[in-house]
């Protein structure tokens, strides 16, 4: 039997529309976003993929978009899980930035090494600047070395792979599981699922708001390469859209 994983980055966020680098700032979902959130419900309701347990980030696009999924599906009950490993990457300075005027300021190539590169941070946020999270009363149980102030896809990897052996997997085995996360926490999910190199990496987006369906064999490992989009064609116009971000 195959376990049944699905992956939802959240909604349209208030930064995402208006361009900003958003990483641990705590936006919540836009209109679009809240109705993005409503349809991937439907999309999980009319393709019969109930969860039985979801896990979030501690962010609340994230949760918003869980919630109002779920509750379209009529499935508000299940038991819910949250974590800081399934948070967005920490986008260090660049947090509260917009993404136009930074490309423009540093060039493109600075800005894409930033954006997608794998294993080089933006440069650390202060812990005192106004878009810092490290005095965040929800990050006080982790030692201030565990709090970010900034983050590759990388660091990422690391600090999520934790979470989905001892949480994630063990549910799987049992369940039908709902991931509500970032682009870039789940650009490192499936990094891991389908073994996408560090090379290769920079090119995968995740779309806003449209469930993805990874079914997993008994050692964890999809079926089907990159799993399958439960609306494809929105999520290509989504996937473009994402990686043309700050180019105009
Ligand atoms: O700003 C961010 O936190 C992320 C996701 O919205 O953006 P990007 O796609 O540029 O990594």
């Amino acid at each position: 039997m195959t376990a049944k994983l699905i992956l939802l980055r959240h909604g349209e966020s208030e930064w995402n529309a208006k361009n900003l680098f958003t990483g641990w700032v705590d936006v919540d979902v836009n209109d679009k976003g809240r109705a993005e959130a409503i349809r991937a419900g439907e999309l999980l309701a009319e393709n019969d993929l109930l969860p039985d347990v979801v896990h979030t980030s501690v962010l609340k696009r994230a949760i918003t978009t869980a919630n109002a999924a779920l509750a379209t599906a009529d499935r508000s009950w299940i038991p819910t899980k949250r974590s800081w490993r399934l948070n967005e990457r920490h986008y260090g300075a660049l947090q509260g930035l917009d993404k136009s005027a930074t490309r423009e300021k540093y060039g493109e190539e600075q800005f894409m090494i930033w954006r997608r590169s794998y294993d080089t941070p933006p440069p650390p946020i202060e812990p005192d600047a106004q878009f810092s999270q490290f005095d965040d009363p929800r990050y006080a149980g982790l030692p201030p070395e565990a709090r970010p102030l900034t983050e590759c896809l990388a660091d990422v990897v690391v600090r999520m792979l934790p979470y989905w052996y001892d949480e994630i997997v063990p549910d799987l085995r049992t369940k039908t599981v709902l991931v509500a996360a970032h682009g870039n926490s789940l650009r490192a999910l499936v990094k891991h699922l389908d073994r996408i190199s560090d090379a290769d990496i920079p090119q995968l987006n995740i779309p806003t708001g449209i469930p993805l369906l990874y079914e997993l064999d008994d050692d964890m490992r999809p079926v089907t390469e990159g799993g399958r989009y439960l609306d494809p064609e929105a999520a290509a116009e989504s996937i473009t859209a994402v990686a043309n971000q700050g180019k105009k």
